[in-house]
This record gives C-alpha cells, sequence and structure tokens, in this order.
C-alpha cells in the first residue's frame, strides 16, 4: 500500500482522506500551516526562524493540499524543481520525500554510481552556510574535524551519511545542496494514529537514546529532536530497483498543477507543477525489530557545539510542545544538552503511548500549565514563579514572551502517572497486539521520564544516567541485542 504524506516542520492540523482513485492506492494527506522564512532585505536573507511574513511575493496560487507553501518559491526561497530534471549533472529527480520550513526533499537516482539518494535543497540566502552537512560529516567521521583514518567501518549509522555537497544557481537564488541516505520516512508519518508493537517501541526509544548519546559524547546538541526528525532506514535493496521498478511498485509522482489566482501564467520562479510527498514506509503496527536497528536522526539544521558557540534559549525553534522550558524561561541563557534530553523524555512517551505528553497546538502559555499539572507545581522552580504568576497588566516590560499563567477556566491536564495510564496503557490495551506495560516496567518508565523532564536544566538526567536507567537496561536495551 502506497502513502502519500506531507512533512513539514510545523503542522497543526490533521486531517486523513483522500484517496485518488486514478492512482488506485490510499494516501493520506495532511493541510498544513507553513511558517515562512523571513527575509531582511532585498539582497540577503535571514536563517528562516519562521514569521509568517511572505517573502517579496504578492503573487497567490491556488491551494494545494499536502504540498509546501508556494509563495515560498519566491526569491531567498525554495528552488523550483521537477520530476526527472537532473541537478548537478548526476541525480535525477524521481520524486518527492518530503519538505521543511528550510528544505525541500527529493528522491533522485544518482546516475554516476547507481543508487537512490535523498536531496536536501536548501531554501537560498547568504546566512545559509554549510551548516548542516559540516556537522553531519564531522559526526559521521567524514568532515574536516574528524580524524584522517576515518573509514565507512567507524562511521556512525545514526547520523545521515552524507555523499555530496554542491550549490544550484536558479531564479531564487543558490541553494546549497547535499545528498545523503534515503529512508522511509519518519517515525511520525509512521505512527500516525498507529501504536508500535512493545517491543519495537522499546527498541526505539533504546536506539534513539544511543543517537543522541552519540551525538552528544561528539559535543554537539541536536535542538530540534521530535519523532519528525526520526527516520528510519530502507531496506539495503531498494538500489537494486531501476526507477521503472520503482515507478511500477510506488506509482507515478503526485503532481499538481500550479496556477495563480489572478490566471497570470507562472514565472520561472515557482515550478509548474507541485508534488505531493511519498511516503515509502510502512505503518507503525507493521514494524518489526530490525526497523529499530535502522533509525536514523535527521535534520541538524538547528545543531550547535555549546563549547564553541552559544544557542541562547530565545534562538531555539523545535516546536514548543518538545521545547525544554528553560528556552522560554532564561531566553538569554545559552542552551545545553539538557534541552535535548528534555525533549528525548517527550519523544519516549510518544514512541511508546502515540499520544504527546504535551499537546502540541497550543500557546506556550497553556503548554506550560500542562507541564505544570503533568509534573506537579510542587516542581516548578520558585525563581520562575514570579514571572509565571505575574498580571496581565505587568507584561509590558519586555518580557511578555515569557509564558504566563493563563487567565480563566481551563482543562486541568493529569499528573504523570495518571496521564500514562490514560494515555498510554488504555490505548494500548484497546489494541491488544501492540501489547501493555507491566507494573515495575511502568514505575521504571515513570522513574526515567520524570528525571528527563525536570524544569531545572541542571537538574535532569544526562544521556549516560538515561542509558545506565533502570528501564534502559532492564527493558529497552535488550531488544536491540
Ligand atoms: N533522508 C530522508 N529520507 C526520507 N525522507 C526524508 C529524508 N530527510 C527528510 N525527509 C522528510 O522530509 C521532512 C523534512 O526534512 P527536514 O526536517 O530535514 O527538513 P527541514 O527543512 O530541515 O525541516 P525543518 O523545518 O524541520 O527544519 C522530514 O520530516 C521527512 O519526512
Amino acid at each position: 500500500m502506497l502513502w502519500r504524506k506531507f512533512s513539514p516542520a510545523f503542522c497543526y492540523h490533521h486531517r486523513v482522506a483522500v484517496r485518488d482513485s486514478q492512482l488506485a492506492q490510499s494516501k493520506v494527506r495532511f493541510p498544513c500551516v507553513y511558517l515562512a522564512p523571513r527575509r531582511v532585505n532585498n539582497n540577503s536573507c535571514f536563517h528562516p526562524q519562521f514569521s509568517t511574513t511572505s517573502l517579496r511575493s504578492t503573487i497567490e496560487y491556488r491551494w494545494i493540499d499536502g504540498v509546501e507553501r508556494l509563495d515560498l518559491y519566491d526569491f531567498c526561497g525554495y528552488h523550483p524543481v521537477m520530476i526527472d530534471s537532473v541537478l548537478h549533472n548526476r541525480y535525477r529527480i524521481v520524486d518527492k520525500l518530503g519538505f521543511g520550513g528550510y528544505s525541500t526533499i527529493w528522491l533522485a537516482r544518482d546516475e554516476t554510481v547507481k543508487r537512490y539518494v535523498a536531496v536536501k535543497i536548501g531554501i537560498s540566502g547568504l546566512s545559509l552556510p554549510r551548516r548542516e552537512p559540516d556537522i553531519l560529516r564531522t559526526l559521521s567521521g567524514s568532515g574536516p574535524q574528524a580524524p584522517r583514518a576515518a573509514s565507512d567501518a567507524n562511521r556512525c549509522p545514526v547520523v545521515p551519511r552524507i555523499f555530496d555537497v554542491f550549490d544550484v544557481h536558479g531564479p531564487n537564488g543558490t541553494h546549497t545542496c547535499y545528498t545523503f541516505t534515503p529512508a522511509q520516512g519518519s517515525l511520525k508519518e509512521a505512527s500516525f494514529s498507529r501504536l508500535f508493537p512493545i517491543q519495537v517501541a522499546r527498541a526505539l526509544a533504546a536506539k534513539l537514546a544511543t543517537a543522541v548519546s552519540f551525538v552528544h559524547s561528539r559535543g554537539f546538541v541536536h535542538g530540534d529532536l521530535h519523532l519528525r526528525n526520526v527516520l528510519v532506514k530502507l531496506p539495503s535493496t531498494f538500489d537494486e530497483l531501476s526507477v521503472q521498478e520503482f515507478r511500477e511498485k510506488f506509482g507515478e509522482p503526485d503532481t499538481v498543477p500550479i496556477t495563480r489566482v489572478d490566471e497570470k501564467p507562472l514565472t520561472s520562479n515557482v515550478p509548474a507543477q507541485a508534488v505531493v510527498p511519498l511516503y515509502l514506509g510502512k505503518k507503525a503496527q507493521d514494524f518489526i525489530l530490525a526497523d529499530a536497528h535502522g533509525l536514523i536522526l535527521s535534520d541538524f539544521g538547528e545543531a550547535f557545539s555549546p563549547a564553541t558557540e552559544q544557542r541562547l534559549g530565545r534562538d531555539c525553534n523545535i516546536p514548543l510542545a518538545k521545547r525544554a522550558p528553560e528556552a522560554l524561561f532564561d531566553p538569554n541563557e545559552p542552551l545545553s544538552y539538557p534541552s535535548d534530553i528534555w525533549s528525548l523524555g517527550t519523544a519516549i512517551w510518544e514512541i511508546l503511548g502515540m499520544k504527546f505528553i504535551f499537546s502540541e497546538s497550543e500557546t506556550q502559555d497553556e503548554i506550560v500549565a500542562q507541564q505544570i499539572d503533568v509534573l506537579g507545581s510542587h516542581n516548578f522552580p520558585k525563581n520562575w514563579g514570579e514571572q509565571w504568576e505575574r498580571l496581565s497588566e505587568e507584561g509590558n516590560d519586555g518580557n511578555d514572551a515569557i509564558p504566563r499563567q493563563p487567565v480563566g477556566d481551563r482543562e486541568t491536564w493529569p499528573s504523570l502517572e495518571d496521564a500514562f495510564e490514560e494515555f498510554v496503557q488504555k490505548y494500548r490495551r484497546k489494541r491488544e497486539a501492540a501489547g501493555t506495560f507491566e507494573d515495575e516496567e511502568t514505575r521504571a518508565i515513570l522513574h526515567l521520564i520524570r528525571g528527563m523532564l525536570k524544569f531545572q536544566p541542571e537538574e535532569r538526567l544526562t544521556i549516560e544516567e538515561v542509558l545506565r536507567s533502570e528501564w534502559m537496561v532492564k527493558w529497552a536495551l535488550p531488544e536491540l541485542k
């Protein structure tokens, strides 16, 4: 069965729908809200810190479900790409794998070495250096800072392997592109409305923690840890498919003509057709332990090395529901490894139960209120309490961005223990095949999650402590053996 998908970083609405009878295949499409790159002036672009302002474009295009924001095909935005076009004299575009605020990602056939690659084509802009590929090369042992003797054998398989980096020049500027290992898709896509079998959930959690441990041990904070950025490898036989066999198996690309609302012809800034991304993977319930072994932690666009660069809380771009609270309450303080641990805690919860621990489409005030409900007000740091409890009239002193206790009625969220029972166990019980956690294991999971979700970053477990925790040692890591 073939799935088309959406895949932006920030999606507030999910809608399952649309059967395309012409292709006689089920597809899932989700309309989304995108957050656009911000332009500073006519000649340069900011790193996209997501404002909803458009680029210079005033052109409106007819809405197409499940594709990237079309008005971002403009100066400082996406590069217009068509199926079958060839990049860098080598990479023939086969289908689309996804898109985010910073890039579009394509499946391409490397015609030189006859294999499939994922090509990430960044938005254009002077302030977007080759940061992500450089970090990935350093991490995977092939970068400029890597030891000379680094070989395939000692490269780490939990981060994408970069094959090539190049620029393409187009009507919207110069775009950094890189090719890397293609994957089935993200855990988020696999788990939409579904549960991983219990052994697989344990193994995925363990493998993700191992990946984070690897990244931290190399001196980097990932900075954008959530399930959309956790991919699963394709089987090694995938490369054996010719493009024709690929099309027979996965269908033709799902393309929709782009049209302008004012009916004028398209400019060269925008492609003639939009392509709905293709999901190459399976559903969560069909995952087996081997899939967990193929986990890849991707999207290092927000990664940084705390030893050599400062990333302040206010510059943190991870979705709010996964964002460590110090980024909100101490926006002028540098972030470090503990912010990844918080996000890893929320990711592990989601792997186990498919549900978010803190809801995704809420304001930051409501999300912090949920964190306090779930983790206990007695654990909330006293020094943040003053900001949290300030009155609405006190908001004009430049700290409006710091969360404030919501006024008015709101639904209180259950404690961590009750939330686990209500949102994870009950749900798993309904789907018998998924399996539920016994009491002793539940206690160990909750102990670990509590240690990862400490409000104060300095009190949070380190990744080594996470890997040495009772749950990891007794239940999760053994599933990887
Ligand atoms: N190697 C890959 N194989 C298959 N799909 C991929 C691959 N890399 C990325 N994708 C898909 O594309 C989506 C966006 O990728 P990614 O997060 O790297 O882009 P981005 O522009 O950096 O996004 P963000 O706005 O989150 O920073 C992913 O969620 C995933 O669905």
